[in-house]
């Protein structure tokens, strides 16, 4: 099954809630919402208090994406928050199977992200106790970046791998998708989609996201 989970970094933070409304208004399977701690990368975004209050208003699936140094601390607060499912690097984990299980302890969906230069060969002893692997496809830290193209051929081989072992973890891909190259990035095995500035920029973000979805839901057809 593929999923649209579009992310609020490109949002306009005055207008957040008209633009999260919008958004499942156009369909959106959730909200993916980037955490960043200007050490892991070199940005400053939000934290527990902004899920904690989406999570208030509106009912949506919350996909949290940790870009940062320690995520072992900060699990509890994004749980208690509203978190339905988080994400962390593998790139800051000392004992990873650990932090997956802190997460799932929470009851929540456990997903491990690796950044675009990061083999796939450190997933080799933790990718069955992962619910979704998160594959960069930009350097993380900024929305509206190019997609950079050789993450295909990282896709492709992770697609083999989960299918070689027998795995079902999500494959969620995150920066640079629009609608031209969605298509590809699902050929090659992604099926949990992430993006911003493609929807988030539009005049019409519940336009925007529904367009997203029926393309993406073609290419799944195709
Ligand atoms: O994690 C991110 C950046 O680190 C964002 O989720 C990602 O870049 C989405 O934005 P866009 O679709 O505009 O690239």
């Amino acid at each position: 099954m593929v999923k649209l989970i579009p992310s609020i970094l490109s949002a306009d933070f005055f207008d957040l809630g008209h633009a999260i409304n919008e958004l499942q208004k156009g369909g959106a399977d959730g909200i993916h919402v980037d955490v960043m701690d200007g050490h892991f990368v070199p940005n400053i975004s939000m934290g527990p208090m902004m899920v904690k209050s989406i999570k208030s208003h509106i009912n949506m699936f919350m996909d949290v994406h940790l870009m940062i140094d320690n995520p072992d601390e900060y699990i509890d607060a994004f749980s208690k928050a509203g978190a339905d499912s988080i994400t962390v690097h593998a790139e800051v984990l000392r004992h990873p199977l650990r932090t997956i299980d802190i997460i799932k302890r929470n009851g929540l969906k456990a997903a491990i992200a690796l950044n675009p230069a990061t083999p796939l060969s450190v997933l080799d002893y933790i990718m069955d106790a992962a619910d979704m692997i998160l594959l960069m496809t930009v350097n993380p830290g900024f929305g509206g970046q190019q997609f950079i193209p050789s993450m295909l051929d990282k896709i492709a081989d992770l697609k083999r791998i989960k299918d070689n072992r027998g795995f079902n973890f999500d494959i969620q891909i995150d920066g640079g998708i629009t609608m031209d190259n969605v298509h590809a990035v699902m050929a090659a095995g992604a099926n949990v989609i992430v993006t911003g500035s493609a929807i988030l920029n539009q005049p019409d973000i519940a336009e925007a996201a529904a367009d997203f979805k029926y393309n993406m839901l073609r290419g799944a057809m195709a």
